[in-house]
């Protein structure tokens, strides 16, 4: 398990990470998500000791990472996978930490194994690929058979066969009871895979619920009409009950409302209707209306939503802080 708690971290006037509290528990995927610059590696690399908090504190089943007794047997991480000596062999990388961390030498044969790197164990790591990079840090991650395993960003660099296989590592090691910790800032990778989301933006927390609970309040259906009646139709759409949003471009959007009843009201009232046609808002597209104004660098005319109906859609998740929203009021750098 690791615990945060009030975890802040400002480098001079920039604040990386800011008053972060939550749980890391044992047994499920932890997905950490946040857009370009919200602060994952910061967190990540405070976890394991290697930057300072200004505040808050973030604890290693309980303890402190410079109190672990033999820290790669409570926790492994892969942050950089380019963070190694290019000039000793795939194997040789893997004895040195394990001899230097008392770890038996078998277990650098188990885990070249597990990673599918046995066949170039003995060529130097500067000749690998990214991927094959990737698969020796997540090897170096393994190596301890730690309870606690975190990875930061580890599908960069591979190709679809190993970003399956990546998922299912994980998973597995979660299905042994262990703590899985992974950063992305890609929600639909992390739908795949993970059990539980973080979601932070600008270092703040912006959600903190189980994966089944991000899809069913961020993925729903709704349907969009368009119709040369338009004021006339809202009109009979909100006397019926219904949620409806008025998005550019003249359409309506309707919630929660099989197409079949709006198609009905429709007829009842002599509408015409243009179109009416089920959507389905796509996991990604909830991720980044959540993180939109924590985005740190805007591409110009990327605005992530073209709704002007001020309504709450998507809704601000469980775990959601309260007080100035999420990310609300964020300015600029
Ligand atoms: N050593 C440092 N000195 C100053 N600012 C830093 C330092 N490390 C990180 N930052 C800043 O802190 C913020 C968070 O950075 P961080 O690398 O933790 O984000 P991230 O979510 O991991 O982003 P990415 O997905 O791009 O890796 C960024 O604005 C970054 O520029």
């Amino acid at each position: 398990m690791i615990e945060l708690e009030g975890l802040t971290k400002r480098y001079g006037e920039k604040t990386a990470v800011d008053d972060l509290t939550f749980t890391v528990r044992p047994g499920i995927v932890t997905g950490f998500l946040g857009p370009n610059g919200a602060g994952k590696s910061t967190t990540m690399r405070m976890m394991l000791g290697l930057d300072r908090p200004t505040s808050g504190d973030v604890r290693i089943d309980g303890r402190h990472y410079d109190r672990l007794k033999d820290p790669l047997t409570a926790i492994g991480a892969l942050l950089d996978a380019k963070a190694m000596h290019g000039g000793r062999t795939a194997y040789n990388h893997l004895l040195c930490l394990a001899q230097s961390n008392g770890i038996p030498r078998r277990r650098v044969d188990e885990v070249l194994d597990t990673v599918g790197l046995t066949a170039v164990a003995r060529k130097k790591a500067k000749g690998f690929s990214l991927g094959m990079g990737q698969r020796l840090g997540i090897a170096g991650a393994l190596l301890g058979d730690p309870r606690i395993l975190m990875f930061d960003e580890p599908v960069n660099g591979l190709d679809p066969e190993g970003i399956h296989w990546i998922r299912n590592l994980m998973k597995s090691l979660a299905g042994q009871g262990r703590t899985v910790f992974v950063s992305s800032h890609l929600m639909s990778e992390m739908a795949l895979t993970a059990d539980h989301l973080v979601v932070i933006g600008q270092g703040r927390l912006l959600a903190d619920t189980s994966m089944p609970d991000f899809i069913a309040r961020n993925s729903r259906g709704y349907v969009r009409v368009r119709t040369p009646q338009r004021e006339a139709f809202l009109d009979a759409l909100r006397a019926a009950g219904m949620a409806v949003a008025e998005v550019d471009g003249g359409a309506l959007e309707v919630d929660g409302v099989p197409a079949e009843r709006i198609g009905d009201l429709a007829a009842q009232h002599r509408v015409t209707l243009h179109e009416l046609s089920p959507q389905q808002a796509s996991l990604e597209e909830a991720f980044m209306q959540l993180t939109a104004e924590s985005v740190e660098y805007h591409a110009h005319g990327a605005a992530p939503s073209d709704r002007r109906d001020g309504t709450d859609r998507p809704a601000a998740p469980p775990g959601a802080r309260a007080g100035d929203g999420w990310g609300a009021g964020w300015e600029g750098k």
